[in-house]
């Protein structure tokens, strides 16, 4: 497969890694100074650049009829945009929050734990987030994904950053040292807590599930999330 990838920083240069040992071929790396790019010869885009960027770089690939997974975080009030560009041009599109296979099993048992706990309201739930220093945006995409689901099955309707308040699920976002994600739900009552907790030991299964991804979406059209691609149900 031949593989651009939009954004060289931490994770353009894992997935580059990736892809190689996966026997793909890396044909542009575009950053921020790049100029021209050929889409003739591109079979699938990967974007991992940053919020400002993410949309740009995700409607050019869509213009020139190509299937584009997005990673970045940080830039989802024009996500409708995208997936109604998407359509018009009979595009392949893919964003997900956090691509690793540990998160997306860990986005399903959020998912049923919201449902367990629905009704039960003597437990407050709280999310926390904690990333390296040099993370751009607050709270992470995969706390606002974690929250959207919480919400949809309970009396919680929105959440809120480093702050409490009635009816709003807490998010606490913490930027520590080299921190690869660790996001935390919890419920708290007055008597127990229970806790569910994913931590990323590095970046590599983010990078593996974004080449999965690009692997999967060749010669679909749509848009589709990662419960398509892992077959989530
Ligand atoms: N969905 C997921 O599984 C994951 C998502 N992320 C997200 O991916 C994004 C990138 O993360 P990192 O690689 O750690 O950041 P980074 O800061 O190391 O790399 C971003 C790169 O994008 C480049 N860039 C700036 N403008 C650009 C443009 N117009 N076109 C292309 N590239 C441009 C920057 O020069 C930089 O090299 C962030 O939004 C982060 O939250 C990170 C890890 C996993
Ligand atoms: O910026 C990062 O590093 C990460 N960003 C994603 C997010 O915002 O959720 C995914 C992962 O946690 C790493």
């Amino acid at each position: 497969m031949k593989i651009a990838l939009f954004g060289y920083g931490k994770m353009g240069q894992m997935i580059e890694r990736t892809a190689l040992d996966r026997d793909h071929t890396i044909v542009a790396k575009i950053d921020i100074d790049s100029q021209e790019i050929d889409f003739s010869n591109i079979d699938v885009a990967i974007d991992f650049s940053l919020p400002e960027a993410a949309f740009g770089n995700i409607s050019k690939c869509l213009d020139n009829n190509t299937p584009i997974i997005s990673g970045t975080t940080g830039w989802l009030n024009k996500y409708d945009d995208a997936v109604t560009l998407c359509k018009e041009k009979q595009g392949a599109f893919i964003y997900a929050s956090n691509f690793s296979l540990g998160v997306n099993i860990f986005f399903e048992l959020n998912a049923h734990l919201s449902k367990m706990m629905q009704g039960l309201e003597q437990y407050q739930v709280a999310i926390e987030e904690i990333h390296h220093t040099q993370k751009l945006d607050a709270p992470s995409g995969t706390a606002i994904t974690l929250a959207e689901d919480v919400i949809k099955n309970s009396h919680y309707n929105a959440w809120k950053l480093n702050q409490k308040e009635q009816g709003h699920i807490p998010i606490t976002s913490k930027r520590i040292g080299s921190t690869p994600g660790t996001h935390t739900v919890a419920y708290n009552s007055l008597v127990d807590d229970i806790t569910i907790k994913h931590t990323a030991h590095n970046r590599a299964g983010f990078a593996q599930g974004a080449v999965i991804a690009a692997e999967w979406i060749i010669g679909k059209t749509g848009v589709f999330t990662m419960r398509d691609v892992l077959n989530l149900g």
